[in-house]
């Protein structure tokens, strides 16, 4: 299966939500419409009048029902709304920003490569057969579109399939607001629902909308929100480059540095690992079965002892070794504990006598499922140590994906990678078309 298909699985509860309240809120005060006949594909129609199919020329209103003014001359075409599926609306972004961008900086499939100069990407999804982007369209097929009728001989010599029925409501202020709300139920945030629902109204009040259009503009927006942080993690020529890892308990860290170990590993690089939770047992025996597994050293240090001493100690051992990455772990710390914040500034400290210039990674490890709070984290932890990247996990089974976008529209930070799962290949790139399509549910591929 597709990175993709995974994803929109494994985000389907975030999905499911939203893909409810759109169904509830079109079909409150929504219209049952008969989409016209489809042309089979292999039907060249020849005998249609050019103009027929496409020409949206004036494409302002939906075409409801034939203007009386409908030709007198027996035609034989019979709808004159007749453009392939959908009513002619041209602002619905039917083939909507595939942006073929080369993009640089996603990460690629292929392992890393260091460069001179240039940072690199991290390699998150090794190996992850990630589809290029392509054009996304609106389902023309969907679950409110019901057959109704056969199309009879003629219909069927014309190439026709059956007419078919879609529910589309009107976009007023009362379906806006509903739609506000359910983004804010997403966990997209007051401020970043507003200003997407805003823009996904602009210019469409009074149109009729779908629930796959309301989808797809909601995936645009979202993805428009979230291409400026999709950055993978810079990779430096610095040796060692060291990566702090910090975040909340149970956030999944220790996980996450187990990942990337092994993704860096695969991809050629000599990385050690700090066990700087010392506080907990478990998490130390953790880092070591991923350290074993990634084939990764992994330092430790008796429990209780003080992790900015063996911080400084891995540290030493890196450069000695001559290893292109140092990850430190950190014992997980709620934002309020103001002793574990002093701890994790006298980590930074400790390892700046070593390298002015570490740790050149701050990675903030955030819970999905914590859904607004991750907000708040980032705040404290920014000021804290300086945050230079985000890798959100546990995307897989909570309904408060869209808390990501509200990340993204707040700090603006890079968001490197994303975890849907425990396994050592539950580590993606951020790829902002993807997340945007699996979490509105919106077709794609
Ligand atoms: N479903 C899912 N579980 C995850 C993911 N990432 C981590 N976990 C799980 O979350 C739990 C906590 O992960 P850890 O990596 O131990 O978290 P931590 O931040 O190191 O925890 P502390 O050491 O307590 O601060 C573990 O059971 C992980 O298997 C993910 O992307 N998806």
């Amino acid at each position: 299966m597709s990175f993709f298909g995974k994803l929109k699985n494994r985000l389907f509860k975030s999905s499911s939500k939203i893909d409810e309240g759109l169904e509830a809120i079109v079909s409150d005060g929504g219209e049952e419409e008969t989409l016209a006949a489809q042309t089979l594909p292999e039907e060249p129609a020849p005998d249609l009048p050019e103009e027929t199919p496409q020409a949206p020329e004036a494409p302002t209103e939906i075409p409801q029902a034939p203007e009386p003014d409908v030709p007198a001359e027996p035609q034989p075409v019979p709808e004159p709304d007749l453009p392939q599926q959908t009513p002619p609306e041209p602002e619905i972004p039917v083939t909507p920003t595939p942006a073929p961008t080369p993009e640089p900086e996603v990460p690629g499939n292929s392992p890393v490569e260091v460069p001179q100069e240039a940072p690199q990407e991290i390699p998150a999804g090794v190996g992850d057969p990630r589809p290029a982007a392509t054009p996304q369209e609106i389902p023309l097929e969907t679950p409110q579109e019901v057959p109704t009728q056969g199309t009879g001989f003629f219909g069927r010599l014309l190439g026709r399939r059956e007419d078919r029925t879609v529910v589309r409501r009107a976009l007023d202020d009362d379906m806006l607001e509903s739609l506000e709300e359910l983004l804010i139920a997403s966990d997209m945030g007051v401020d970043t629902s507003l200003r997407v629902t805003a823009n996904m109204a602009e210019g469409r009040m009074g149109r009729k909308l779908s629930v796959p259009e309301i989808k797809q503009l909601l995936a645009d927006e979202i993805t428009r929100i979230m291409e400026p942080v999709a950055r993978p993690m810079p990779i430096y020529p610095t040796k060692p480059q060291v990566v702090l890892v910090v975040g909340v308990n149970g956030s999944g860290k220790t996980t996450t540095i187990g990942k990337l170990a092994s993704q860096f590993r695969a991809a050629g690089k000599s990385v050690v690992i700090a066990a700087g939770d010392t506080f907990r047992a478990a998490a130390v025996e953790q880092l070591q079965v991923w350290g074993d597994r990634a084939g990764v050293p992994v330092l430790t240090a008796p429990e209780g002892s003080d992790p900015a001493s063996l911080a400084f100690d891995a540290m030493t051992k890196a450069q000695h070794d001559g290893a292109d990455l140092l990850m430190i772990d950190t014992a997980g710390r709620l934002q309020n504990r103001a002793d574990l914040m002093e701890e994790l500034a006298k980590i930074v400290r400790v390892i700046r006598k070593k390298d002015p210039d570490a740790p050149h990674n701050t990675l903030l490890v955030l819970d999905a499922t914590t859904g607004q709070n991750a907000l708040s984290q980032v705040e404290t932890f920014r000021k804290l140590a300086d945050v230079s990247g985000l890798v959100m996990t546990k995307l897989d089974g909570t309904a408060k994906g869209g808390v990501l976008v509200a990340l993204a529209d707040k700090f603006g930070l890079p968001i490197h990678a994303i975890g849907v799962g425990e396994q050592i290949d539950d580590l993606a790139p951020f790829d902002p078309e993807e997340f945007a399509a699996a979490l509105t549910g919106s077709n794609r591929s």
